[in-house]
């Protein structure tokens, strides 16, 4: 269950009637988390991103993303990039090409430091908020804990991300992003080099001549014309490596449990099973990528499934293989050759049967290395680094939703509101009992299918839990910290009549089962239930309770209960106008004339303890309470 701190946190905020308690503020909970009061200046600048535009809408998105570090940041001036005052750290950790640091070093600091330890990688974590790597740097468990936080994004430069611990990097609400398109030609060019060379012992006479032998007939080759290549995995690499196979005269079959049939007619290639391909092929090329269901999928069983003879090709992952088993089938004769680029153990031990096993052509995972592959990767992972370090949903996320540009940008507004909403919602929630379920309503012109709300649960989770407790909610750990929690938040989408331009109505965010500090905001089904909307790009909340309000989410808001009667407005104003407490917005909602209303003020300012004590004396007030958003 997900315990609300709530009652100690708040109960010196709110002064219901009944206790009338005196007040210090919230200045408490804004000291021990800075990037509530932050991310609280709606339309400022990104204070504590990168960002160095001053935009709302940024700001919206760049708390989506925003991680533990911007809680402990102090506010930094327009000219910096980071919350330490000074230009992010990024960490190099393998080699990258020039084009790439370039585009880095204008945005930060980057070190470049190459053959780092676990121990060495782990010392130096706690000081950088990017990490870019290739595979050979494992990004372990230990490191995002070692980061205590500041590590906001992992570049991988490449494709294949098996040496980064993604859920690690999502609990500990970390960015992984890759460059997943950049290197697709070199490792095709790379798999097609090996499966000619292999056909024809073109490493082997090399280091046969080179050894001063001339051995003609020992190297006679297969031809590669009619044979049939199994494309195991046909994604990006395989399917170019598909391409280029039929150019050599090769029938081509593949095996994709994900891929579509259309993709794979369009090349000229037959999808088929598992089974089937394995039992069919001459020649068989992975292309899958490393994950627990590919792990060791070559193996004894496999193998002796395969045509004797067949030959094998691996530039995606040594782990999809047993070694062993490879080893024991190359002896046995039931695979004729491997070629490999990539390795279980990178390097491999030197005494490692498979790679002195003279049917085995081997190169040093250079499936990426080729200088225009290095080039583009470099780019393609600094500008996502950089995107990322900024607050901008990345293309390339490989632990977070990916979300369009214009996705981001038309939802803006709404996420702004959906993080206020969250966090008024659980301010009003008295303590005592645990916040379980949280329902969303989204009402819409629009379609099911044309309305993503990914981003705007991502922000009412980050709302309702950031107040109450230290977990840090970014876009990439929303999900998880909110199960973690035993929170369950359901989503409802209700379309409406109204213009299909704007992507939603109204937001409505419902607490079932907790007791509320302010009676008016329960409903007569007893759930906390408060609603806003975006007006003129501005959140704005529209409802609390059964009451109807408008009032612009800024600042602070106090919501008072009172007997409908002339002149409530005049006092309050004028008790907050004795303090020098600037009134923003003011709104009365009632059930009917004389009965009961509730008023909805904004406040530049957070009233003090004298004035907050005044409002709860005035008698027609039933309940107030102030809420911080
Ligand atoms: N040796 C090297 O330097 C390089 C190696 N690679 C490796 O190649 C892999 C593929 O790269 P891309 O084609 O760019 O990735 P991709 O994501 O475009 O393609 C991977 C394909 O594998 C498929 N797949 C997943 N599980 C499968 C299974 N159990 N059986 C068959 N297919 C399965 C997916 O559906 C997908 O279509 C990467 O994961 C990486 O490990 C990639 C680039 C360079
Ligand atoms: O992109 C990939 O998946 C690769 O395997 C390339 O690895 P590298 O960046 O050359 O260490």
């Amino acid at each position: 269950m997900f315990q609300s701190m709530a009652s100690s946190t708040y109960t010196k905020a709110v002064f219901p009637s009944s206790t009338r308690s005196a007040s210090t503020s919230l200045a408490s909970l804004t000291t021990k988390n800075p990037f509530l009061r932050v991310s609280s200046l709606s339309g400022s600048r990104c204070a504590s991103c990168y960002c160095q535009r001053a935009c709302a809408s940024v700001v919206n998105v760049t708390s989506v993303l925003k991680t533990a570090d911007s809680k402990s940041s102090s506010a930094t001036s327009s000219k910096d990039l980071s919350p330490h005052g000074s230009k992010p750290t990024i960490l190099v950790s393998e080699k990258l090409g020039e084009a790439g640091l370039q585009l880095l070093r204008e945005v930060g600091e980057v070190e470049c430091a190459y053959d780092l330890s676990p121990e060495q990688l782990c010392n130096k974590i706690s000081s950088c908020d990017a990490l870019i790597v290739r595979s050979a740097t494992k990004v372990t468990r230990q490191v995002f804990e070692a980061s205590k936080g500041r590590l906001k994004v992992v570049g991988r430069a490449g494709v294949g991300i098996d040496n980064v611990d993604l859920q690690a990097a999502t609990e500990y609400g970390c960015l992984v992003v890759n460059a997943p398109t950049a290197n697709t030609i070199a490792a095709a060019e790379h798999g097609i080099a090996l499966l000619a060379a292999m056909a024809r012992n073109v490493a082997q006479a090399d280091a046969s001549i080179k050894a001063g032998k001339w051995q003609r007939n020992k190297y006679v080759g297969v031809s590669m014309v009619g044979k049939t290549l199994a494309v195991m995995g046909f994604g990006k690499v395989g399917s170019e490596v598909a391409r280029r196979a039929k150019g050599l005269g090769m029938n081509v079959i593949a095996h994709d449990p994900y891929a579509p049939a259309d993709r794979a007619r369009a090349v000229g290639v037959e999808l088929v099973s598992f089974e089937n391909a394995i039992a069919a092929a001459d020649f068989i090329s992975l292309h899958m990528p490393l994950t627990a269901t590919t792990k060791k999928i070559f193996n004894d069983a496999t193998f002796a499934k395969m045509k004797k003879g067949v030959r094998i090709i691996n530039v995606a992952r040594g782990g999809v293989i047993d070694e062993d088993a490879l080893v024991k089938a190359l002896d046995a004769g039931t695979v004729a050759q491997a070629a490999l680029d990539v390795f279980a153990e990178e390097p491999p031990p030197k005494d490692s049967k498979l790679v002195k096993h003279e049917n085995v052509t081997v190169t040093p995972h250079l499936g990426a290395s080729t200088k225009e592959a290095q080039e583009g990767v470099a780019i393609e992972i600094a500008e996502a680094v950089v995107g990322a370090l900024r607050g901008e949903l990345s293309a390339t996320a490989v632990n977070a939703p990916m979300v369009a540009p214009e996705v981001v940008s038309e939802l803006a507004p709404y996420v702004l509101l959906a993080e206020k909403l969250g966090r008024l919602a659980v301010q009003l929630v008295s303590g005592g009992k645990g916040i379980k379920a949280v329902k969303v309503v989204y009402r819409s012109a629009r379609g099911h299918d044309d309305l993503d709300t990914r981003l705007l649960r991502a922000m009412i989770t980050k709302g309702i839990i950031e107040p109450i407790s230290n977990s840090i909610v970014n876009i990439v750990n929303a999900d998880f910290t909110a199960k973690e929690k035993g929170l369950r938040i359901s989503e409802e989408r209700i379309v409406v009549d109204s213009s299909p331009e704007l992507p939603l109505d109204s937001i409505q965010v419902q607490i079932s089962n907790v007791e509320s500090k302010f009676a008016s905001a329960v409903k007569v089904n007893g759930e906390i239930s408060i609603e806003g909307k975006v007006k003129d790009g501005m959140p704005h909340l529209t409802c609390v309770g059964s009451f109807g309000v408008d009032v612009s989410l800024e600042g602070n808001l106090i919501l008072c209960r009172q007997i409908d009667q002339p002149g409530m407005i005049g006092r309050v104003g004028n008790i907050l106008a004795d303090h020098n407490v600037n009134v923003s917005f003011m709104s009365v909602g009632r059930t009917s004339r004389g009965k009961m209303a509730i008023m909805a003020i904004g406040v530049d300012e957070e009233p003090n303890k004298v004035a907050l004590e005044n409002i709860g004396s005035v008698s027609a007030i039933e309940e107030f309470v102030f809420l911080k958003l």
